[in-house]
């Protein structure tokens, strides 16, 4: 490779992957998620827009957007969101062009949504997805660990618990299962279909150098 193809190439940013975690609710798909943000700096977060209130110490911007149904649905009608779902009978969302952004600039990206969202995201970007199924270990451990998190009233636990045979259905839908009973072992087998999916995209650091210096 001469000098000038070399200097050519190189800077071409990778593009990033969109690492989709999903599970029916309170199995543990956000702990999962925060533990591999923390762990990994420039894993960005996908700041879903939701139509729900927030729960006590969750603020806008940061664990959701918080809006109303109405400015929700013209969200959506305007094309501003890359995949929406009603959960719970809630809207949530994912904003389009903050995920667009991040990719381009070849960041990867976490998204904690469901298993309507997954579908949608995989549709609208087939090349860009690795996928994640949190199984809990049995429902029985999942309601207490809905009534242990503390966060939702007992309705909307019932609620939660009534759509999870549903949510776990879908499993089979995604490259990926993990059953979290121990967390520490959850979360490295999530770092590791993280880091198989980096390979399988084939996003590892240095090849869209290569690719774009040799026009392979
Ligand atoms: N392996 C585990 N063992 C025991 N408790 C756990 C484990 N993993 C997560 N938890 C706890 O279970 C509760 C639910 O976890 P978390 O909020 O991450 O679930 P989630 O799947 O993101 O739910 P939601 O979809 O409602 O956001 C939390 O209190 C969390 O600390
Ligand atoms: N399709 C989407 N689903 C989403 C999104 N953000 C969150 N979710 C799902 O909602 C439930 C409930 O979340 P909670 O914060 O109210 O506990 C969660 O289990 C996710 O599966 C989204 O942007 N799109």
């Amino acid at each position: 490779m001469s000098n000038a193809a070399s200097e050519q190439g190189k800077g071409i940013k990778r593009r990033g992957v969109c690492f989709v975690i999903s599970a029916p609710s309170g199995a543990g798909k956000s702990t999962i998620a925060n533990a591999l943000r923390a762990s990994e700096p420039k894993l960005r977060h996908s700041v879903s827009v939701t139509t729900r209130q927030p729960r006590p110490g969750e603020k806008e911007g940061v664990h959701y957007h918080f809006r109303t149904m109405e400015q929700f649905e013209e969200m959506a009608a305007n094309g501003e969101l890359l995949e929406w779902a009603i959960v719970f009978g809630r809207g949530y969302g994912t904003p389009r062009a903050p995920v667009e952004e991040a990719l381009n600039a070849g960041h990867d990206m976490v998204f904690d949504i469901d298993w309507q969202g997954h579908q949608q995201i995989r549709k609208a970007l087939p090349d860009d997805v690795v996928s994640l199924f949190v199984l809990p270990p049995s429902l029985v451990e999942l309601e207490r660990r809905l009534h242990s998190r503390a966060s939702d009233h007992p309705d909307e636990i019932a609620r939660r618990m009534a759509a999870a045979r549903d949510e776990i259905s879908h499993w089979r839908e995604f490259d990926h299962v993990v059953v979290n009973t121990e967390l520490d072992r959850a979360i490295f087998e999530a770092r590791a279909v993280l880091t198989a999916g980096r390979l399988l995209t084939r996003r590892q650091t240095g090849l869209a150098d290569f690719v774009q210096t040799f026009g392979a």
